[in-house]
């Protein structure tokens, strides 16, 4: 998928001004950022469900500005719950949207993948907001897409569906399917994410891997360690000469030693604080 000079404005606000994106097959891409920074309209352009104003894009080889249907039936959207749909059951439901997509899998396995086997003849109504969120993604990816968009997935999950949910994103992308996935969960793009761009007032402000985002490898670490009964801290682009020098001074165990480096969440705040100046 490729965007070059993406660019959106609703009346007088720039929702979007001028956003590069390359994302490659079979990779799991986040895009990260502040509420209103223009990440739904990105997506919601690349899904072919909005205009732009300018811009070149590329998703599976053609203009989302011109869907197709056959286009269509190779992307799969995760929205937020269809309320419509509260009166049938889950495994309705999955059937009847499987009945849109000309290579869909089979719905009984797919309600297995994404935890709700035992909810399948429940109407949709009596489910949790997490099962419903489950439900979601059954609808998803019941087509059996190339490309699959998660637009905050996991919001009212519990921790273990949390990590189910996980479980399966990865086997998804392990039998290669491109996802994008938006989210605010910073733990979420460290645990699932190839690669990740923050978005803030509609532009770009940093992409690259969770673990080296904004220089995050490379910054300054955090060395403290308890001297008698006072905790000292000392921050240095060499932390692995402070602790050679620590262990020599205490001649072994280092008591109370941590080195710390910035969070993926340190990096995020800093990276949007200097994308709003
Ligand atoms: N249909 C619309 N009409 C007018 N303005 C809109 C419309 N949709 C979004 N906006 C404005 O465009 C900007 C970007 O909104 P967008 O929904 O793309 O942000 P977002 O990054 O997805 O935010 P969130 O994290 O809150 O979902 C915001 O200032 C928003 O108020």
């Amino acid at each position: 998928m490729r965007v070059r000079g993406l660019a959106k404005r609703y009346g007088d606000v720039q929702a979007v001004g001028g956003i590069d994106l390359d994302i490659r097959e079979g990779e799991v891409f986040a895009i990260l950022g502040p509420n209103g920074a223009g990440k739904s309209t990105t997506v919601e352009i690349l899904e072919g469900y909005r205009t732009r104003d300018a811009g070149e894009v590329s998703v599976l080889g053609a203009d989302p500005g011109r869907p197709t249907r056959e286009w269509r039936s190779r992307i799969g959207i995760v929205l937020q719950t269809a309320e419509d749909a509260a009166e049938v059951t889950v495994r309705e439901a999955v059937r009847h949207v499987a009945g849109y997509y000309p290579r869909a899998k089979d719905p009984d396995e797919v309600i297995e993948q994404v935890g709700l086997t035992e909810k399948a003849g429940k109407r949709i109504r009596q489910l949790s907001g997490g099962q419903r969120r489950r439900v979601d993604v059954a609808l998803g990816v019941i087509g059996d897409p190339e490309l699959l968009f998660l637009d905050e997935p996991t919001t009212g999950f519990d921790p273990e569906a949390r990590r189910q949910f996980w479980d399966l994103i990865r086997s998804l992308a392990h039998d290669g399917t491109t996802i994008v996935l938006t989210t605010h969960y910073l733990d979420e793009v460290e645990a699932l994410a190839d690669r990740v761009t923050v978005v803030a007032g509609g532009r770009v402000v940093a992409e690259g891997e969770p673990g080296t985002l904004g220089g995050r490898a490379t910054a300054k670490a955090t060395v403290s360690w308890s001297e008698g009964d006072e905790r000292r801290s000392l921050e240095t682009d060499a932390p692995t000469g402070t602790v050679l020098e620590l262990t020599g001074r205490f001649d072994g165990e280092v008591p109370g030693l941590t080195v710390i480096r910035p969070s993926l969440e340190d990096i995020y705040l800093r990276l949007i604080g200097a994308g709003a100046r």
